[in-house]
Parts: C-alpha cells; structure tokens; sequence
C-alpha cells in the first residue's frame, strides 16, 4: 500500500499511509484507538474506496474497487465482530457468499475440503455443527476457514484474541505461524504488546492517521514501541493505596438465573461487595460472566435467590429502578447493549438520564456541552458531532460508554471486559479510573480474562465457573496457578467472602 489517504468529514483517518507484507510473516499493525489501523485495512479489503495512492499486489497496481474484487485477489478479513450465520453450519456459513452462486454445491464435498483445510492449517472443527453450539474461538476458527475457501493470500485479523482464552490465543498463533510457513501473509490488528513481541516477525506503527514506522519484532522493545504509538514513554505510574471499606453496596444470596437457551447459567450465587473495594470476577469467557452482570444490572430476571444495593431488595425490580439505584453498567457488547449505533454521541450520553432533566424539553444545549467535556476528560476522538456513533472507532466507543457510565456518580459499577479493543494508554488510564472510584468509595465489580489485570486491580477475586462460584481469594494470598485451577473447576475449601 502506498502512499493510501482516506478522508472522513473532518478526520483524515489515513495521511499518505505505505505499508507492506511480505508473504511468510505475520505482521502486526499497532496503533492507538483512532490511529486508523482498521481504516488501512477497510481500504485493503476494498470496503473503502481510498482518496489517494494505491495498492500493488506481486509488484503490479491492482483496482480493489469492491469486497468481493479484493477476494478474488486473495485478500480476506477476519472481523472484530464474526460474521457468521448462527442457526446455518459450519458448512453452510463456508459457502455462502462463494463465488459462482450458479454452481450448485455438494455439502458432503464441501465437508470433506473444510476437514481436509482443518487438518492442514490444524484448525480442528467439526463441518456439521451449527454455528450456535460453537465456543468463541470454535467461531474465530470457521471464519479463518472461509478465508482460505476464497483462497485468501494475504489474511487480516482485526484483534483476533480479544475473545480467547489464554490456551486459544496459544493455538490461534501456532495456526497463523503455520499457514505464514505455507507462504501466506498474515496481518493482525492487536493491542496486546507481549503478544505481538512473542508471535510476530514485524510490527508496523501508525499514530493519528501516519505512519510511524516500521520495525522487526525482534529488534524492538515494548517500551520503544509505546513510544512510536503515543509518541511518549508509557509508565505504570498508578498506585492503589489501601482504601478503608464503607458499608455494602451490593449483596446477592443464592441467586440462580436463567440462561438464553433455558439452562441454569448461575448457580446460587452469594457474593457481596463493599464500597471502597473492586471485587474481580475471573473465569474462561461464557462460565456465566455475562448472566452475572445482566443479573446485577437489572437485564436478566433473577429465578431464585436474592439482590440487594445498599441494603434495599432489588430482585427483579427492572434495570431501570437499578439505574436509579446509582448501578452503573459497561457491558461487553458496547455495539448493541451500550450504546445505539445510530445515534450520535450526545444523544448517546443522555440516554440514561433524560427522564431526570426539568421541563417538558430535553436542553441539548446543556447536554453538547456536557458531551464535550466528557468528551475532552476522557480523550475520546469522535468522527463528528453530529455522526451515528458506529462511526467512531472501537476503543473511542468505548471510552465514550465509561465516561457516560462513570460520570453518573454510581455507587456500584458492574464493568465487563472494560479495557478490551483499549490501547495501552487508554487501558492504564481506565484502570486509573477504577482505582480513583474505588479511593473515593464506589464498589466496582470488575470482569476480565486478564488474570495480571485482575490481580492488580481487585481486593478479592472471585472464580467463576460452570455458573457457579469456586472460591473467593485475596490477590496477595494466591497464586495465577491457583485462580487457573479454580477456573478450571476445582473448588477453594478456604475462601475470602
Ligand atoms: N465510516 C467512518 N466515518 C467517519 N469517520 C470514520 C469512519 N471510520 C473511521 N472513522 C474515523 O477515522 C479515524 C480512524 O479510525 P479507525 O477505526 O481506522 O481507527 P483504529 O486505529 O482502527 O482504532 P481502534 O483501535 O479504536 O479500533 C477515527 O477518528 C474514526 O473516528
């Protein structure tokens, strides 16, 4: 890419940008929120049609005027968000959208191909399941083999361990080193440092629409990237001083709830947080993470058992009531339940507390001006005013959603993977805001797969798994192996609750 300028009202998200990947490496493209990282590879992916500078392929300049002309020359994307059809199979999600919708397919051929591409790259998958019964990284799996079915060269992954486990991230590397060795390229989009210095050959840096630089992993420091990124040193300079516990804020007893398919996904859960205090919450993704914090928030009724904030009975009182209540709720899908995509940010901003401003008008002047201010604290980077906020970058989204949830004045924050799609300095200063709501007495219960993170921030952490809690531990009374176990099911006989 050479050269490639790509303009949006008021923002030049790509300022003549080059980049190149060769085929046989995995190539990391690094960059704050808003650096236009995604935009670079929306142009690759001919979803958009750049205003300047092109594109060569083998040393030739190529046209990638649409999606489906950029597959055609081998170009493919794997998306923060799958997009895959869920009640359809394996199979089926693999061939729609193939070429040649004319040619009728044979799906027991095409369940042979998709087992014979899962053996080569070592992406194990079973062709006949349905889309729905599949874990997370199962789903990252499916969307991989469909880039290769289109006989994708050079594969783009846009935060492609934002949703994995550990071990999954693990075996997403050894599969992208495995199909780099067959003579693809690869390009991950990431924000995790130390798992761009131990998987990739070279990091490409951009910082407000330019290109920084380029440099190859092994000659690189994280520190020296950081500073390509934000063009600073990057310090862990926060410090979580002992914070006197005030009375409970959140108390649940034996709660059991109900899941999306009509399982049991809680099981009688009892915990309890304290203002002052952060209370993780650890666990593999879908031990009942998202039930939880529905539970707490008012989303997802509760079938036995009880939920007290500050001491009041809120079981099954409606999410409204728990807004009024001071619970603030960051949820993992910013997208759908966080924020509507299609209106702009300060409509966005007031949604929660419309109902309590005087008069019989809604004052958008007053409203802008508080948008803006949250909006200058928080350094959120908006596409415009007056944009639908789907236009703004991920983590500018969802920077925008903890400022609105934060500067509510919560006594509670129920925050889930809040620093997730976060770059690194957007991610130290979410965690420094965590703190300070916890210094100035807020309960925070905090949910991530970052076992560091959650050892760092939380006063007790609680295992989630199966549904059910497996012990409660304080960070400095145990070990990461320790949590591991719990998160793997094996119950704590001793536990701090
Ligand atoms: N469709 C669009 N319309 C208007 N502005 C846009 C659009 N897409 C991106 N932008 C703006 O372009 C800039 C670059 O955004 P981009 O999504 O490429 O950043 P990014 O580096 O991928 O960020 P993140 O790490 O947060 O995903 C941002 O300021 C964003 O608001």
């Amino acid at each position: 890419m050479v050269n490639i300028t790509k303009k949006f009202p008021g923002v030049i998200a790509n300022d003549r940008v080059s980049f190149s990947v060769h085929s046989g490496e995995i190539h990391a493209l690094l960059g704050e929120n808003g650096a236009g990282k995604s935009t670079l590879m929306s142009v690759l992916t001919g979803l958009y049609h750049p205003d300047g500078g092109e594109i060569r392929i083998d040393g030739k300049r190529v046209e990638l005027s649409s999606p489906r002309e950029a597959v055609r020359k081998g170009i493919s994307m794997v998306h923060q968000h799958f997009k895959l059809v869920h009640p359809f199979t394996v199979a089926e999600n693999v061939i729609l959208g193939l070429q040649g919708l004319q040619q009728v397919y044979d799906i027991k051929t095409i369940e042979e191909e998709i087992l014979e591409c899962s053996k080569r790259y070592g992406l194990t998958i079973d062709p006949k399941a349905r889309i729905w019964q599949l874990s997370v990284g199962e789903q990252q799996r499916v969307e991989i083999i469909k880039m290769l079915f289109r006989g994708a060269e050079i594969l783009i992954l846009d935060e492609p361990t934002a949703v994995l486990t550990p071990q999954e991230a693990t075996e997403l590397y050894k599969n992208l080193r495995n199909m780099a060795g067959q003579g693809k390229a690869v390009i991950v989009i990431s924000h995790k440092m130390n798992e761009v210095m131990e998987n990739t050959d070279n990091i490409t840096v951009l910082r407000d629409g330019k290109y920084v630089g380029t440099v190859p992993t092994r000659s690189t420091t994280e520190a020296e990237l950081a500073r390509m990124m934000v063009g600073r040193d990057i310090t862990h300079t926060f410090y979580k001083e002992s914070v006197a516990t005030q009375g409970r804020v959140l108390e649940m007893r034996d709660v059991s709830v109900l899941g999306d398919r009509g399982r049991m996904t809680l099981k009688n859960i009892s915990l309890d947080i304290n203002g002052g205090e952060i209370l993780g919450i650890a666990g593999v993704a879908g031990n009942g993470q998202k039930d939880l914090a529905e539970a707490i928030a008012g989303l997802r009724s509760v079938e036995t058992g009880k939920i007290f904030v500050n001491q009041k009975d809120y079981t099954c009182t409606g999410c409204r009531k728990l807004i009024d209540a001071g619970v603030s709720y960051i949820p993992e899908d910013r997208m759908t339940t966080g924020l509507v995509p299609n209106l702009n940010a300060p409509e966005n901003v007031v949604l929660k507390s419309y109902r309590k401003m005087r008069g019989w008008f809604i004052n958008w002047g007053k409203i802008r001006s508080y948008t803006n201010e949250l909006i200058r604290q928080f350094e959120v980077k908006l596409a415009g005013a007056h944009y639908p906020v789907k236009m703004m970058s991920g983590g500018n989204l969802q920077k925008l959603l903890l400022a609105r949830e934060i500067e509510s004045n919560p006594s509670l924050i129920v925050a889930v993977y809040p620093m997730r799609g976060l770059d690194i300095g957007a991610t130290e200063s979410i965690r420094k805001l965590l703190i300070a709501q916890r210094a100035s007495g807020k309960a925070v219960l905090l949910i991530s797969e970052e076992l560091d993170e959650l050892f760092e921030l939380s006063d007790r952490i609680a295992v989630l798994h199966a549904g059910e809690i497996m012990g409660i531990v304080h960070p400095a009374q145990t070990t990461i192996e320790a949590v591991g176990l719990m998160m793997a099911g094996k119950r704590m006989e001793c536990d701090a609750s």
